[in-house]
């Protein structure tokens, strides 16, 4: 049940998407005493961005102001539109105008390339900007927070830098438009604090890296791990002996907020003590890469800190704070980043990073993700991603198939904007959405690194920025081969039917199997149950001598099957469609029961088709002999699973396919089999009958209801003792709409015809029928343990002419 609520949720969920309604992750409810507004200037950079999703997570109302000078607005497009988020495209080094409790004041450049690139914007925005927001936050008594840098301590003469370090800073270089523009900032911020009464707090941000940093950043986190993703120089400026401690960004975002929420207004250090040389880092780069770079030195950047570490004594006492995330951790999930940057080639592959903080925030998401690992297969993925535009490569290509696609509903443009709803990490729901399959083999494409499904995270990435499908490899897209394998296998089988077919149109056979058959109707009037498979086995036995009915045939036939047979020679047509599976049973197991093996020893080997609702009909495929092409049991199961699985074929359109092939067979070997009910095509035809004839009996109609899907049992064949091998819940396709014929003088739809049978109103939901005989005027029907009998008495056999049927889904 549970499930079937989830299926109907996705089901909404997908309906809600393919509306056009964007998605967004789940944001903790705050009221409105706890719930702030909080502006992020720089909110769409590197460290901002990261600041927005936790804040924005935890049910704040956030506002970004960001001249995306180095933002980018990718890095929160997956907040845009959300009722909790506003992006203001605003240079803070003009005045901002609006209502916040709190300001997170980020912007600036921080990369050293970058800073200097435009020294006075650089200087412009540290100074004007940050006394915009101080009068800001004057103006709504707005707390600050200023984003500092280690750099303010320069080039430092003092390791590791305490908050209490004045700094060794060179006021007149390439460098002062930072150091001394952010020291001044600092500046500004007491000054504002002590004169304007406005609540401050001042982070010294020391190096730190983490997803979303910039591709030309500069910085050495981005440079070293780009050049040893493409196997190009390592470039360590100077000689490597200088030192830096790297703090990942999700720490760097703990310490910020904590810093703003307490009550401490001094400058405080904000990073990882953990201290490695620059060549020391470009190894342990090269080594997580795996990369075959060099490391090559240049000269050494104009007053560049020999050393860097940070004391965070205070952080730690304070606010009781210090970074978790161990350097190789926060580097791997850096070069995954890259890496997927790397790859991208298009617009639409955008490679956004998905926080891992995101995933336990909807913990459910990881556990419900299933991804192949390792590069995707034909053989080891189901789904395969691909973009739109590879998509057309693909179909030009041949990988996916121009047929299929055409078949395919394209309106699904919304699932790729809707990067985080977990339900699309959900089985069926992506089943819902694998559109595409392959159309020959794929093996993966070393430049195409969508089709690499690394983990959940990427999984995510790609269906949101690769505006992605899903191909799904699945038995339904073999569907077409493999109904002609099936049909191949009954070739098989029915060919080896023929010598028992003419034995069977001997008339003396047909003699006793009549006697037979009446004996067994008279066993069944004295109310003899048969409650086991023993029970039944001697009854056969001893009915079968009674008859003096001793040909090898005739101890291997079923009693069922042969009355099903003698009676087409009185009863020229039956109604429905398990007439037809049970002929087509009874020539299988002829052709094959004769000649498998121990036979009796076990339980004969069959397949059987159970409804889930009510049973239909049993499917006795015995595999082919060794003098036959090899087919097993299971194979044979699985290929008209797979059939019945397609939702093209309604199932007599399948009879209709089989029949075609045995007469097909049947002139080919110039044997006339066509006498049996399964190549009469007056049998398939009576699945679309006209009847007029009103009967006496027709309050006695029951109509089972189609099956929503089937179980099918297989046992081996190899073996003396089968084993049994269940496929369950094959899924049925919906019964054709198909024009309301009259049955038994009602009128009824055509799709219920299929499954009516004429049963008594007091069958019980599940049975299971193994036994079927007819005389001239009457059906009686056996589940296998006896328990049940049925019978009904028949429509005179006095149909009106059939109707043509109609065309079948395939014409050979
Ligand atoms: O990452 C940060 O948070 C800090 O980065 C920079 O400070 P810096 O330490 O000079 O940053 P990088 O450019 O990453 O340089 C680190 C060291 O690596 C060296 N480096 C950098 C890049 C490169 O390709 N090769 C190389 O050897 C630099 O010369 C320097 O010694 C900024 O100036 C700070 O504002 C910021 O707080």
């Amino acid at each position: 049940i549970s499930e079937q609520t989830t299926i109907t949720q996705l089901e909404q969920r997908i309906k809600a998407l393919e509306a056009g309604k964007t998605q967004y992750p789940e944001v903790t409810y705050l009221s409105y005493k706890d719930r702030k507004r909080i502006l992020i200037t720089g909110g769409a950079g590197f460290v901002g961005s990261h600041l927005v999703d936790r804040l924005m997570l935890q049910g704040h109302e956030v506002i970004v102001a960001d001249n995306f000078f180095t933002g980018r607005k990718r890095n929160i497009e997956h907040w845009i539109g959300h009722e909790n988020f506003e992006l203001i495209n605003h240079d803070i080094v003009n005045p901002l105008f609006i209502e916040v409790d709190q300001i997170y004041h980020l912007a600036s450049p921080a990369s050293p390339p970058h800073y200097m690139w435009n020294p006075v914007k650089t200087i412009k925005v540290n100074s004007i900007g940050t006394i915009n927001m101080l009068g800001l936050a004057r103006r709504v008594r707005a707390r600050l927070l200023f984003a500092s840098t280690s750099e303010v301590y320069g080039d430092p003469e003092v390791h590791p830098q305490t908050e209490t370090y004045f700094g060794n800073v060179n006021s007149f270089g390439p460098r002062a438009c930072y150091d001394e523009s952010k020291r001044v900032a600092e500046a500004m911020c007491y000054a504002y604090a002590k004169q304007e009464r406005i609540s401050i707090r001042i982070a010294r941000i020391f190096n730190t890296y983490g997803p979303r940093m910039h591709m030309d950043d500069g910085r050495v986190v981005s440079n070293f791990i780009l050049q040893a993703l493409q196997n190009e120089s390592i470039t360590i400026y100077g000689s490597g002996k200088q030192t830096r401690s790297f703090a990942y960004v999700s720490d760097l975002v703990d310490g910020l907020i904590k810093l703003m929420n307490s009550n401490y207004s001094s400058p405080m250090n904000m990073g990882n003590p953990d201290e490695y040389t620059i060549e020391q880092f470009a190894l342990i780069i090269k080594d997580l890469v795996g990369s075959n770079s060099t490391l090559v030195f240049k000269e050494a950047v104009t007053d560049d800190p020999k050393q860097r570490r940070p004391d965070i004594t205070l952080a730690k006492t304070l606010l009781n704070w210090q970074p978790t995330v161990k350097l190789n951790d926060g580097l791997n999930k850096t070069i995954a980043y890259f890496r997927n940057e790397l790859l991208v080639k298009r617009h639409s592959e955008r490679n956004v990073y998905f926080p891992t903080e995101w995933m336990h925030h909807h913990s459910d998401i990881s556990s419900t993700v299933k991804v192949p690992s390792g590069r995707c297969t034909f053989s080891d993925c189901k789904y395969i991603h691909c973009t739109r535009d590879e998509e057309e490569d693909y179909i030009k290509s041949g990988i996916i198939s121009q047929n299929i696609q055409n078949q395919l509903d394209r309106g699904i443009g919304n699932y790729s904007d809707t990067p985080y709803c977990k339900d699309f990490l959900n089985d069926s729901c992506r089943r819902k959405y694998c559109k595409y399959r392959h159309s020959k083999p794929f093996h993966g494409n070393d430049n195409t690194q969508s089709f690499e499904i690394k983990n959940s995270s990427t999984l995510l990435r790609k269906r949101k920025y690769s505006n992605s499908y899903c191909i799904e490899s699945t038995k339904r897209s073999r569907h077409h081969d493999m109904f002609s394998d099936l049909l191949s296998s009954l070739f098989t089988i029915l060919a080896s039917t023929q010598t028992v077919l003419s034995d069977l149109r001997n008339d003396t056979l047909n003699e006793k199997l009549q006697k037979l058959k009446e004996q067994l109707n008279d066993l069944k009037m004295k109310n003899v149950m048969l409650t086991d498979e023993n029970t039944k086995l001697k009854l056969q036995q001893t009915t079968l001598k009674d008859c003096n009915a001793n040909s090898s045939l005739e101890n291997r036939t079923n009693i069922t099957m042969s009355a099903s047979l003698q009676q087409q020679s009185t009863v020229p047509s039956t109604l429905n469609l398990n007439h037809l599976f049970d002929s087509l049973n009874s020539i299988v197991h002829m052709a094959t029961s004769n000649l498998s093996p121990n036979s009796t020893a076990c339980n004969e080997p069959s397949i059987s088709l159970l409804t889930s609702q009510q049973s239909v009909h049993s499917l006795n495929l015995l595999p082919p002999t060794s003098s036959a092409p090899v087919t097993s049991a299971n194979n044979v199961l699985k290929h008209l699973a797979d059939t019945l699985q397609q939702t093209s074929y309604t199932l007599p359109q399948m009879i209709w396919q089989i029949s075609n092939a045995a007469r097909a067979l049947s002139t080919s070997t110039n044997q006339t089999i066509s006498h049996h009910p399964i190549l009469n095509n007056t049998h398939l035809t009576s699945v679309y009958p006209s009847f007029h004839n009103p009967t006496p009996y027709e309050h006695h109609q029951f109509q089972m209801p189609i099956p929503a899907s089937l179980s099918l049992q297989s046992s081996s064949y190899s073996q003396k003792c089968p084993t049994i091998t269940t496929i369950p819940n094959v899924p049925l396709p919906p019964p054709p709409l198909l024009p309301t014929i009259n049955l038994c003088g009602k009128t009824t739809s055509s799709s219920s015809l299929y499954d009516s049978f004429c049963l008594p109103p007091r069958a019980p939901a599940t049975f299971t029928t193994t036994t079927t005989y007819r005389t001239k005027d009457s059906m009686s029907l056996i589940d296998p343990m006896g328990q049940y009998q049925y019978q009904c008495l028949l429509p005179p056999p006095s149909f009106s002419t059939p109707q043509p049927v109609p065309p079948p889904f395939i014409s050979h």
